[in-house]
């Protein structure tokens, strides 16, 4: 597989170096779907990864002061993502993409779709998250049609869960709006550039570089679009993948 893998790379890559990795958090570096806890192994990878001069930018559906704290405490690039791409990152520089408020939308959400709201809301920019009820968490059919049900009353905003909590945010932001703006203003060639997700936030942004990849117990929608799904869950999938990347620079670069 990892053979596979590896020919996958240098069939888009041309044994160039990949231009940068756009990586999510939840589901991808946490050692499995639902946990928070991170795989060290995995952030020691990563820097491997960049010690090669190749970024490495966490893009997320979390709150922006979270993903700047990982970001600067597990040393990766100083570029990144969060809220879903309502916030970006790039240096020093922070950049609002959204341009509303969605307050108002929270009370009659929790009402309307018995839903609770989260804690991380008090220090989201624009992104806000809600608690979805057990019997959805582990259906994700059942999930899929809550986010419809949401997504027609508010035909302007996306309504997505990532078996983590359901976000709503604007739909001009995404992942994928994101990361094309941080390519214009950085040297990130995004058709050279490796996207790792897990859930339908990911969606856009697997299909926005040249190889986009999920982890195997990724959304379905997710695995649909992705030109790599990896054999394992969570990090240990990561893992898998960034020890061959490590081995295509090492041996093609
Ligand atoms: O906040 C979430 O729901 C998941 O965040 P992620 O985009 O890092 O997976």
């Amino acid at each position: 597989m990892s053979i596979d893998i590896i020919k996958t790379i240098s069939d888009y890559l041309k044994g160039s170096r990949p231009s940068a990795i756009f990586i999510d958090i939840d589901g991808v570096l946490t050692i499995e779907r639902g946990s928070y806890v991170l795989d060290l192994e995995l952030i020691e990878l990563l820097r491997k990864v960049m010690a090669y001069g190749i970024p490495v930018c966490l893009v997320s559906g979390n709150a922006y002061p979270t993903v700047l704290t990982l970001q600067r405490y597990l040393g990766l690039t100083p570029i990144f993502v969060a809220e879903n791409g309502c916030v970006i990152q790039v240096g020093r520089e922070l950049i609002k993409l959204c341009r509303e408020s969605l307050d108002s939308l929270v009370e009659d959400i929790e009402k309307s779709f018995s839903l609770k709201r989260s804690t991380s809301n008090l220090y989201r920019l624009c992104d806000r998250a809600f608690h979805v009820p057990e019997h959805i968490k582990s259906n994700p059919a059942m999930a899929r049609k809550l986010e419809s049900s949401i997504m027609e009353k508010y035909p302007h905003i996306y309504a997505l869960y990532t078996g983590y909590v359901l976000h709503i945010y604007p739909r001009y932001c995404s992942k994928s709006s994101a990361i094309k703006i941080i390519a214009d203003k950085t040297n990130i060639d995004l058709n050279k550039s490796i996207a790792i997700g897990d859930s339908v936030t990911d969606v856009d942004m697997i299909k926005a570089v040249g190889i986009g990849i999920v982890v195997g117990d990724a959304d379905e929608d997710a695995k649909k679009e992705a030109k790599i799904v990896l054999p394992f869950n969570a990090s240990t999938s990561t893992k898998y993948f960034i020890s061959a990347l490590l081995n295509y620079i090492s041996q093609h670069v």
